[in-house]
This record gives C-alpha cells, structure tokens and sequence, in this order.
C-alpha cells in the first residue's frame, strides 16, 4: 500500500518548549489513524503541520498536495448557499459533484439553504461533503464532533465512518474520546510529552479485547494516575 503520511523527526518549537519533539509516522494510503493526547500536547500543532498550516522547526513531512481539513466548527460562509459552500474554490463544472457530496452527508435537499437556518450537525455535514467535494488522499479531522451533542456525534460517527470506507482517503482524526477513536479508527496513536509513545492496532475482535485497549490507552493518556506503558513500540 502506498504512503499518505511520511514524518521523521518532526520538532516544533513554542516560546522554548518542544512541543513536538521528534515525532514519526507513516500512515499508508486508505488508512483511519486517531490521534489521542491530553489537552494541550500538540495534537492539533500536529495536524495542522500535515494540512500545512503550521512550520516545523526541524524534521521531514511529506503528505499529498490532495488534503484536506475538518474543524471543530464548520467554517461555512455565510453569504454562500449551501452548495456554494461545498464547491467553494473548485472549478464551475463541480456544481454536481457537489450535489453527490451534499446527497453522500444527506443533505441533497438542503443545497440552496443559507448557513445561517442549518443545525449544528447539518452545519458540520456541509462541512464534510466540502471536503469530499476535494477527493482528498489526506482527510484531516480535528476534533470534527467536539461541538455536538452526544446523539449527533453517533451519527456523524457513522456517517464518517461509512464515508471514509466508500473513498479510502488516508485519515488522522484528532479526538479527546477513547471510545471515538478505538470506534473508527484502525490505528490509535497517543502523543505525550512532544512524542507519539503508542501505537496500538484496533483489531475489531471482540469486546473483551476492545476493552482492554481502551484501559491501556487510558494508562498512555496518564487518566487517573495510570502508570505509562513502557512496553509499547512505535
Ligand atoms: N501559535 C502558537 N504560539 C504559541 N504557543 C502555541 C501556538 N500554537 C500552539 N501553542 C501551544 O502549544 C501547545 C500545544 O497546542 P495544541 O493546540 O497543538 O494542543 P492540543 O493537544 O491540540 O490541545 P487541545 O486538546 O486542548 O486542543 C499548547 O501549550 C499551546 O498553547
């Protein structure tokens, strides 16, 4: 399988603390990777060197110029329609590839609706469909259902995960929520102390498995005091 994501010895640097500090990873083509870390660890710094927002202050990243980012908030123009929105910077002829987006997140009959008379989770469907829209090989997702209420997580959940094994982009979802992650992801990751310390396959095998998962990675997060794994390999 191709790569999507090739990072060595990523370093970035904020009024003298490293907040990255030597980061690898390689996610290959087609595969859905959660990012778990406490607040404030440098998950989002993380994504948004991927999406190309941020500089490195040392290191190597190579991604597809085909990549794209959900927000935590959808980030909608407000003086566009819907589907203005959804094919916004993309060449006229993609009004209908628009329309499919819009129909993929359920959404169809909503293209000529303005932002403003969307819910939040319709507002952050649009969101979706704009990036599918793009066809990315990346699809970065930073805390994309941070802002909803907890029934319309489930869906987006669903929904995501439906739409990411119909496109098999390359996905890095940067989430608070253990059960979110170990729930789509087929690799979780947990950053500490400016490093990637875990690395755990989700093999979809059973409950008793899933649960055992979920209290090692708890113990990575350093949740109530857990003591870090030092057997994990990267
Ligand atoms: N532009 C910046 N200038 C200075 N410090 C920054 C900048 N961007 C991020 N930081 C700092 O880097 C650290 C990591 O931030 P980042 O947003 O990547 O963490 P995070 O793991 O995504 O946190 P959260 O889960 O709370 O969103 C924080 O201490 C933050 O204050």
């Amino acid at each position: 399988m191709s790569r999507a994501v090739e990072v060595r010895g990523v370093r970035r640097v904020f009024d003298g603390r490293a907040v990255l500090d030597g980061v690898d990873l390689d996610v290959p083509q087609g595969e859905f990777v959660a990012l778990l870390g406490a607040s404030g660890t440098g998950k989002t710094t993380l994504l948004r060197i991927l999406a190309g927002l941020e500089r490195t202050d040392g290191g190597t990243v190579l991604v597809p110029p085909e990549r794209t980012v959900v927000f935590q908030e959808p980030r909608l123009v407000p003086s566009k329609r819907v589907l203005g929105n959804v094919v916004i910077g993309q060449p006229r002829g993609a009004r209908g590839r628009g329309l499919e987006a819009l129909a993929e997140v359920g959404l169809e009959r909503h293209a000529r609706s303005w932002p403003a008379t969307l819910s939040g989770g319709e507002a952050q469907r649009v969101a979706l469909a704009r990036a599918l829209v793009r066809e990315p090989r990346l699809l970065l997702l930073d805390e994309p259902f941070a802002a909803l209420d907890a029934l319309t997580r489930l869906q987006m959940q669903d929904l995501i995960g439906a739409l990411v094994r119909r496109h098999r982009p390359a996905v890095l979802l940067v989430t608070h929520d253990v059960d979110e992650a170990v729930r789509l992801a087929d690799r979780v990751l947990v950053l500490r102390d400016g490093r990637l310390i875990t690395d755990r396959r989700v093999e979809p095998s059973g409950e008793h498995d899933v649960a055992e998962l979920r209290a090692d990675l708890l113990a990575d997060l350093g949740v109530a005091g857990a003591p870090v794994r030092k057997d994990v390999s990267l």
